[in-house]
């Protein structure tokens, strides 16, 4: 039995002491990460009770690059960035940007496998896709526990987002073998067909927030198309999408087909001009979506942009207040609330507005701030130190513009020495708010909810929509037929009524106005990662006019 067995063994047999000694043991020897996946993969480990990971441990030594069906140390250490843990403020591992020669290698990687994928039939790469899945589904718990560490959200909502990956490579296995043509009967006994063809490399760019499942999101459907993938993370949380890339190879696809390539701006321009480069799939902010679209018209590259968010919440008074009061927690607090499509701006029916305060600041008082890797938590740290300062910055500037702190909106430190240099602020509630002011118009992405009372439906929309942005929206209503007469007047990609920050992988994703274009998710995706050929079959004699 390897050591690693052994250790398992330990940790499996329920006693709290060795399986201490055993997880120390592993972090005093700084486990690699194929270590702690054959730690983690053995079936004797019940996964939702042990731990592997611990916060403040953890250093990432092994390269972050990958392509040519392996992981590729940086050619050069020139312009590194220390990665940070969020919960501890600890320096995690360096991110090392990638320059042209390495983006060229990954795109010439992915473009020679490219050629042997997009020959495949649609059900050889589902059944690849499938194996991926799986392996993704087993080894949940190790993935989410890096993606903790890496970005400070709570294990139990990282968990969520692993399962959301994996669901996500599953429902387009499911559909690649379902792309197919038309075929259009023409006079005389000619005919037309058409041919959903792959578009060739695809670039996917990542924000921070969701850093595995961004990468799910982006290559599941390219890849069910016949494409290839070469993804970007964002520098600041560059450590898990590589196992995303490694599953794939593990699960067969042809060397080369997802690959990874770490940087910032300056290696995200090198993608987008790139002259193989097919199509550029895009998540952040509005600023560098628009960089983004101007890089690839230059090529006349497809673009999908998912964008910022500045979401409206209305809460009328015949709502079941404790179902509003949840879905507006679940609006704003997810992720410490740097989630793109949050309702951060909520109406609330002037009626019900002291009671739905009352009862929305007592449970945001309740969330359980801290450790991230603890199930308890819910709520860990924010993703950096400039971030949180920004953040506290947007509360600082609502309470000079008139705004009253019902609750929290100040830096906390957690009771755990360890925690002490984490990026951690109490959830905040504004009331007072008016929509002129900076924090209900300008994107947070924090855990910051600004409340503002309206009295009638047409007076909400048209506040509602006063917005640049269009990501999401969300109602609260008892009335039927108001809901569905709200969300139709509604300027937003995705409208929830009755609940808020549902997104299965069976429904498109996506932005209205500047909130981007394109969409993730659901059927449609496949129109993005395609494109289609038309074929014109003459069955007699050319009729020419010449
Ligand atoms: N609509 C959606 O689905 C989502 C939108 N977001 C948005 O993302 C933002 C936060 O994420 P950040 O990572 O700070 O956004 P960001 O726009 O700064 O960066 C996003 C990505 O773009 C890269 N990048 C930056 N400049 C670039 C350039 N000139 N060329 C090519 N690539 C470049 C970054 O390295 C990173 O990988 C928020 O505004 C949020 O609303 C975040 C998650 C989901």
């Amino acid at each position: 039995m390897t050591e690693a067995g052994r250790m398992t063994q330990q940790l499996g047999s329920g006693q709290p002491s060795r399986r201490k000694t055993a997880r120390a043991l592993c972090f005093t020897r700084a486990l690699t990460f194929a270590k702690m996946a054959e730690l983690l993969r053995t079936p004797l480990v019940p996964p939702a009770v042990i731990r592997s990971a611990s916060t403040g441990t953890l250093e990432v030594k092994e390269p972050l690059n990958f392509w040519c069906g392996g992981r590729v140390k940086p050619k050069d250490m020139k312009n590194t960035e220390p990665v940070y843990e969020p919960a501890t403020g600890r320096v995690l591992c360096q991110m090392v940007p990638c320059g042209a020669e390495e983006v060229d290698k990954a795109i010439q990687s992915a473009q020679s496998a490219f050629l042997k994928w997009s020959k495949l039939a649609g059900m050889e790469r589902a059944r690849i896709m499938l194996e991926a899945a799986r392996i993704i589904r087993e080894r949940r718990d190790e993935i989410a526990e890096l993606e903790v560490i890496n970005n400070g959200k709570s294990i139990t909502e990282a968990a969520v987002d692993i399962d959301v990956a994996w669901q996500c490579i599953e429902y387009y296995a499911g559909m690649a073998g379902t792309l197919a043509g038309q075929h259009v009967q023409l006079p005389g006994g000619s005919f037309a067909y058409t041919r959903r063809e792959p578009l060739g490399v695809c670039v996917g760019i990542g924000a921070w927030n969701y850093p595995f499942q961004i990468a799910a999101w982006k290559s599941a459907p390219a890849l069910a198309c016949g494409n290839a993938m070469v993804f970007k993370p964002s520098p600041m949380t560059p450590v898990t999408v590589v196992m995303l890339a490694e599953i794939y190879a593990e699960a067969g696809v042809p060397e080369g087909l997802f690959n990874v390539v770490q940087g910032g701006a300056e290696t995200g321009t090198l993608l987008c001009h790139h002259p193989l480069v097919a199509k550029v799939s895009f998540t952040g902010s509005v600023p560098t979506g628009k960089k983004i679209m101007e890089m690839s018209a230059k090529s006349v590259k497809p673009v999908t942009l998912e964008l910022g968010g500045k979401s409206p919440l209305i809460i009328f008074k015949d709502s079941e207040m404790e179902n509003a009061v949840k879905g507006a927690l679940m609006a704003n607090f997810l992720s410490q609330g740097e989630v793109c499509c949050n309702g951060t701006r909520v109406f609330v029916q002037r009626e019900i507005l002291p009671k739905f305060l009352e009862d929305v600041v007592k449970r945001t008082k309740a969330i359980q701030i801290g450790d991230p890797l603890l199930d308890g938590t819910r709520m860990g740290a924010l993703i950096s130190q400039p971030h949180l300062d920004r953040v506290l910055g947007f509360i600082t500037q609502a309470k000079k513009e008139g705004a009253k702190v019902l609750c929290g909106g100040e830096p906390f430190v957690p009771t755990d020495p360890k925690l002490h240099g984490g990026y951690f602020m109490t959830p905040c509630v504004l009331d007072n708010c008016n929509d002129g002011m900076t924090c209900v118009k300008e994107e947070i992405f924090g855990p910051v909810m600004s409340v503002l009372p309206f009295d009638t439906e047409e007076e909400v929309l048209q506040r509602a929509n006063n917005t640049t942005f269009g990501l999401a929206a969300g109602v609260f209503t008892r009335d039927v037929a108001r809901a569905h007469r709200v969300v139709e007047n509604l300027q937003a990609g995705t409208c929830f009524i009755n609940n808020y920050n549902v997104s299965p992988v069976e429904v498109p994703f996506g932005g209205y106005k500047m909130s981007g274009f394109g969409r993730e998710n659901g059927q449609v995706t496949i129109e993005y990662y395609s494109q289609l050929k038309t074929v014109v079959v003459e069955m007699g004699d050319v009729d020419s006019l010449f």
